[in-house]
């Protein structure tokens, strides 16, 4: 069992969500209330500890009028509890998840525990088993889930079939850089015949921001 997921990012028109230092500011106001809407009509949101680390997010709805019952669940993925006791995500704003693996530091997770929910997977290799916590999520009452990234989390979700549906901004901006975080990356896929295949559902222009939005074709 699992939450209906929608991958949301926001990436330049050469597929980059962020510059090789870890800059990320890509949507326009216009997208980003397109985004906060979408946050407050999901049960949780969920982004990996890269982006924790990085970005520091808030992951609420703040970018359009909103209650703090509008604010989804946030839901963290972060195999080794490396969530610094500081992050904004641990404020009293939303509830707040965080999954971990089986490996994590026992101090960590009673650090954690103090302030919010921790949940631990048994996935491979000490890293979070995503399965286990979709069914997690899905039984405790999460039946929409907001994917915000970062590229290493989307793959492996990817990966697992675990995504339903994805909108994404396209910017009109280029980045470039090898070492820039892409909208998907992970280990990616060998051949080109494993490849997630989507059908296209809607566009449009906001402000000069393109979305689009595709319904993943699932074969699991
Ligand atoms: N433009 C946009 O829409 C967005 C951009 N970003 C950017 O993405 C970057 C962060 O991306 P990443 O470094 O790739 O980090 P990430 O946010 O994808 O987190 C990946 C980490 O999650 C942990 N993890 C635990 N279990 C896992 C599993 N089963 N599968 C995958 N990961 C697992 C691992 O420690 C892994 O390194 C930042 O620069 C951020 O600004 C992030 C979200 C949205
Ligand atoms: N839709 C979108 N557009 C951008 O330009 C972005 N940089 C992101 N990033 C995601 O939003 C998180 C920040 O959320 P808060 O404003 O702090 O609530 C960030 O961590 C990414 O997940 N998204």
């Amino acid at each position: 069992m699992k939450p209906y997921v929608i991958l949301s990012a926001a990436m330049t028109l050469d597929g980059k969500i962020a510059t090789k230092t870890g800059s990320s500011e890509i949507s326009g106001e216009k997208d980003l209330e397109r985004v906060h809407k979408l946050r407050s009509d999901m049960d949780a949101i969920m982004v990996g500890i890269g982006t924790v680390l990085v970005d520091d997010p808030r992951l609420t709805v703040h970018k359009v009028p909103a209650k703090k019952e509008d604010n989804p669940i946030r839901v963290i993925v972060d195999s080794k509890a490396r969530t610094p006791l500081n992050s904004r995500i641990l404020n009293a704003d939303a509830k707040t998840i965080i999954a971990v693996g089986n490996n994590a530091d026992p101090f960590k997770i009673n650090n954690l525990s103090d302030k919010v929910d921790v949940l631990v997977t048994n996935g491979e290799k000490g890293e979070v088993n995503l399965m286990e916590l979709m069914d997690y999520l899905k039984n405790i009452g999460v039946n929409s889930l907001m994917l915000e990234g970062g590229a290493t989390l989307n793959f492996s979700m990817f990966n697992e079939g675990l995504i339903d549906e994805i909108r994404v901004c396209v910017a009109p901006m280029i980045a470039g850089g090898k070492f820039a975080k892409t909208l998907v990356d992970g280990e990616g896929f060998d051949k080109m015949n494993d490849a997630v295949k989507l059908s296209f559902k809607e566009s449009y222009i906001l402000d000069g921001d393109l979305v689009l939005i595709y319904l993943v074709k699932n074969f699991f």
